[in-house]
């Protein structure tokens, strides 16, 4: 993944990242990029469907370039071994999950640019599931006007009462699978639709993959055979769902949490047009925790508007930011 370097605000309801023009390059090919790794870009043209290795052009300075940027390509656009093609430019995003940066790593990096759907993979059991984790995958993705749907794995082993529950009053779309089951559900859910998928380690996110795009070859938990060892990929990338389905997995080994500190009570408050009014009351710098603080939301509960279910869901998001996110 590459730095911005320029600190956009989360793309909200409003702000967009904006790319500046470049001359047009005639001879230019569109198309997606699914890979990245170490300055190399993978992208797959729109027409036809190669694959090419490439790499950045100058002129593009220091712009991010993320798996699912749209992208124009222009050199060797033959797709033969050994040749290297460049991107030229990147279109505007129509979203951008990002995380801030952090004690580990310095940088706000663009984790994936152009996703449709955030889907929080997440075990009920073997490992239990982490509302830490899974609040925050949530926050990041309500925040890039992303939609977060929940996946419950491991349904044959315990039941999703208590997380249905828990995430009731935030009205985020929930699936469950369990071993070997019918993936009907999530296909539907999937399809004509670019789609991030998150989770940690173990919660079954591979076997998922591997069963929905079929030759992904994501490395699962079981390690056989001596010297086989675990193929453990850490980078970003988009895998094309098969027909008759259309749409884009996009997977991300590497991700283990989303540094929120770029997130502020503002951009959460925009995913809950339920209280959105109420805070206009608010002293201007309210952070929305509690009345003591000023925060007038409680007092438009009291008044018969949205639910104290949904405050609360709205609060525990606001502090979830500040969670470690890891591990
Ligand atoms: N009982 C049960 N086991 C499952 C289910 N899904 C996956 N598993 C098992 O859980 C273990 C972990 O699955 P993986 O797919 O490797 O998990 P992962 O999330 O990709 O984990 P990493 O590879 O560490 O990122 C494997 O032994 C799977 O066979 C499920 O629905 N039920
Ligand atoms: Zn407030």
């Amino acid at each position: 993944m590459d730095e911005d370097d320029v600190r956009n605000r989360p793309s909200g309801r409003s702000s967009r990242p904006r790319t500046k023009q470049r001359p047009a390059h005639v001879d230019a090919a569109a198309g997606m990029v699914v890979s990245v790794d170490r300055g190399r870009y993978g992208v797959l043209l729109n027409d036809p469907p190669l694959q090419l290795i490439t790499m950045r052009a100058r002129e593009l300075g220091r712009t991010a370039i993320a798996v699912g940027d749209r992208v124009e390509v222009v050199g060797d656009l033959t797709g033969a071994p050994d040749t290297l093609s460049r991107i030229v430019r990147v279109s505007e995003r129509e979203t951008v999950l990002r995380r801030t940066a952090d004690d580990n790593d310095p940088y706000e990096r663009v984790i994936v640019a152009n996703a449709d759907q955030l889907l929080i993979v997440t075990a009920l059991a073997d490992p239990p599931p982490r509302y830490g984790l899974i609040d925050r995958a949530v926050v990041a993705a309500l925040t890039a006007n992303i939609e977060p749907i929940l996946l419950l794995t491991k349904n044959d082993l315990a039941s999703p009462e208590e997380v249905l529950k828990n995430y009731s009053a935030l009205d985020v779309p929930t699936l469950t699978t369990s071993k070997g089951g019918d993936l009907g559900e999530v296909r539907a859910v999937l399809d004509g639709k670019i789609t991030v998928f998150v989770g940690h380690s173990g919660v079954g996110k591979s076997t998922l993959v591997n069963a929905l795009v079929p030759g992904a070859g994501r490395s699962t938990g079981v390690v056989s055979g001596i010297g086989k060892g675990r193929h453990t990929s850490t980078s970003v990338v988009a895998l094309q769902l098969p027909a008759p389905l259309t749409g884009w997995v996009i997977d991300t080994p590497g991700v283990r949490s989303f540094g929120l500190a770029h997130v502020t009570a503002q951009d959460v408050l925009w995913a809950f047009p339920d209280l959105e009014d109420g805070a206009v009351q608010c002293p201007g710098s309210c952070e929305h925790l509690t009345a003591a603080d000023g925060c007038k939301l409680d007092d438009w509960i009291a008044s018969g508007h949205s639910t104290p279910a949904r405050l609360e869901a709205f609060r525990r998001l606001l502090v979830s930011r500040s969670d470690l996110g890891e591990p």
